[in-house]
């Protein structure tokens, strides 16, 4: 049976403004295998982003458990809660958000760096992984000088920097045209699978969502598989 990497119990979110009360998510329940890949879809406004946030440890939830590496990180104190991130989890999201004054290298060695890893090391596995996406040749890039493919295939290097056992993407090639969408969505799902960690994408993309192992649609705040 394969393992699971990430379990959400229960999982519910709201937002209060003024006297209104938003329920985003209502009671998620989800689990995510090591090896496989799950398109997260839902019309816009409906609660991806915020269940990636939760999924993420970027938010709290308001209850509910969220189960990764064998403990239950929604109730850690926040700095157990950025070690398991730190580790466990790479993000990518629609907007590449590397950092301008870095080059690409050193943009996939910074999270190694935060984490410990010596200098050298994080250097060859940033040159190894910016290689799998076939970005030997840019790697003394400053991000200004990278088409808008290559910017997003930086971000994606860097969010499998620390070799995590999760990857969550927010719309990870939406903000591609399509044609490049298809080529880096690709690429993205070829380094997933032959790392075997498990990912979760949220894509508006119908055609992107059907070549990932499963399809998981939020309606009225809770998941279901489609
Ligand atoms: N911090 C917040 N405070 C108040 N409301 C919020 C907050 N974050 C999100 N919301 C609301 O929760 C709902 C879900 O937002 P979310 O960003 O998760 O949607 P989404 O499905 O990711 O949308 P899109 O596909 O357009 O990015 C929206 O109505 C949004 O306005």
């Amino acid at each position: 049976m394969a393992e699971a990497v990430m379990h959400l119990r229960d999982v519910a979110r709201e937002f209060v403004s003024g006297d209104e009360t938003l329920h985003v998510l209502r009671g998620v329940n989800f689990t995510l295998n090591a090896g496989e890949t799950v398109a997260l879809v839902a019309p816009s406004g409906t609660g991806k982003s915020t269940l990636l946030h939760v999924a993420g440890l970027l938010d709290h939830p308001d209850s509910g458990t969220v189960r990764i590496a064998g403990r239950d990180a929604a109730k850690l104190p926040d700095g157990e809660r950025t070690a398991i991130r730190c580790s466990e989890i790479g993000f990518v999201y629609q907007f590449h958000h590397l950092l301008g004054e870095f080059t690409a290298r050193e943009n996939v060695m910074l999270p190694q760096m935060i984490a410990g890893v010596p200098k050298a090391q994080a250097r060859v596995r940033a040159d190894e992984l910016l290689g799998l996406f076939g970005l030997g040749h840019r790697l003394n890039h400053l991000p200004g000088k990278l088409s808008g493919g290559e910017q997003q295939r930086v971000a994606i290097a860097r969010a499998l920097a620390n070799a995590p056992s999760i990857l969550l993407a927010d719309e990870p090639t939406g903000n591609l045209d399509v044609a490049t969408a298809d080529v880096v969505f690709d690429e993205l799902l070829r380094v997933v699978r032959g790392s075997g960690l498990g990912a979760l994408i949220a894509t508006h993309n119908d055609d992107l969502a059907r070549r990932m192992d499963r399809v998981v649609a939020l309606r009225d705040g809770v998941l279901v598989e489609l």
